[in-house]
């Protein structure tokens, strides 16, 4: 079995997902030195007081000298910048990798800085919540949970079963795709819900004039579950959103399609089609109850709080 250990683990960005890796990374001991960067200085303060790591800088550069994995955990449209501004200093033979919710995108921005003899391998951790910053992270949050590499064609074996091994200690479960792919695939299962879930809450807020904060007052629960998703960080959105253009127009071209289809069974009172696909969706959630997949959202506030970084 490949080692997950490292020497020395580089965090560029300590939000939600570089600080509960920060956080998973002490508890099992996978590196002897972490050093952590962000380009803020305050949350790299919060992140010192955290004691998330054992080096502390604001320069991404300094941060990756001798690292042998790096982890690139910042906005996905910030991808390309930070990648020039390592590249200079990474040690050959290091392994770089990121946590992006895009992945074709990034390959695009960070491919062109890497240096011959650094080991690139993206990836995408499926865990994650609507909050963000330092302090919203926490230990285990990839427990249980697929980390996607997209692996570009020139990656060594060895690298990857690394990585690998790393994720897996998180608790993780890996799988490989083609980036494209993922694109697709995570336009429909994560993106479009929150786009979705941002339009459904704007609406509300527009008719709340109208009906005099009725909507907030008497907001059920599949309502709530929205504006949890709503509340998720809008820099990262916006970021998914423009730089996953292509997959998620689509899936939105079929979404309306579908939508359209629901709308006219119910001008026309086609009971019928709506019954047959409220039967349909609900055997949905319950295969994947089968399955022994953990469908339910993380709960309310139980973790942290939600920190601007
Ligand atoms: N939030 C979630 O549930 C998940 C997020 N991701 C991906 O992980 C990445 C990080 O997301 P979070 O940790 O949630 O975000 P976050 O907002 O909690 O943390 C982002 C970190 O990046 C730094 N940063 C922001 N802009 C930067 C820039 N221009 N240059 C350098 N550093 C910058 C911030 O200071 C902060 O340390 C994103 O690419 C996101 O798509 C992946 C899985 C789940
Ligand atoms: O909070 C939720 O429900 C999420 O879906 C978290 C999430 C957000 C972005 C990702 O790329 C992966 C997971």
């Amino acid at each position: 079995m490949t080692e997950a250990f490292f020497g020395k683990i580089a965090l560029i960005g300590i939000g939600l997902i570089g600080s509960s890796i920060a956080r998973d990374v002490k508890a099992r001991g996978l590196a002897k030195e972490v050093s952590i960067s962000t380009r803020s200085t305050g949350t790299l303060k919060r992140a010192e007081e955290l004691g998330l790591g054992t080096s502390y800088t604001v320069s991404a550069a300094d941060a990756v000298k001798d690292a042998d994995l790096v982890i690139v955990s910042v906005p996905v449209g910030a991808s390309g910048a930070v990648a020039e501004q390592i590249a200079p200093s990474l040690k050959k033979g290091a392994i770089l990798t990121d946590v992006g919710s895009t992945k074709a995108s990034v390959i695009a921005q960070m491919q062109p800085h890497v240096p011959e003899g650094v080991h690139f391998i993206p990836g995408h951790p499926l865990a994650g919540t609507e909050k963000s910053g330092p302090d919203a992270g926490f230990e285990g949050l990839f427990a249980g949970r697929w980390c996607i590499f997209t692996p570009v064609a020139e990656t060594d074996p060895a690298a990857l079963a690394k990585l690998r091994a790393f994720w897996e200690a998180l608790g993780s479960k890996v799988d490989e795709m083609d980036p494209q792919h993922h694109d697709k695939v995570l336009a429909i299962v994560s993106h479009l819900p929150h786009i979705i879930a941002y339009n459904i809450v704007g609406t509300a807020d527009d008719l709340e004039t109208v009906t005099q904060s009725e909507v907030i007052k008497y907001s059920a629960s599949g309502f709530r579950d929205f504006t949890r998703l709503a509340a998720s960080d809008p820099t990262m959105w916006r970021d998914v959103c423009l730089h996953n253009r292509d997959a998620i127009l689509e899936m939105l071209a079929r979404f309306s399609e579908d939508l359209a289809y629901l709308q006219r069974a119910i001008r026309w009172g086609e009971g019928d089609k709506l019954f047959d696909l409220f039967t349909r969706t609900r055997e949905i959630r319950r295969s994947i109850i089968q399955a022994g997949q953990d469908v339910d959202a993380p709960d309310f506030g139980r973790h942290g709080t939600s920190q601007k970084s």
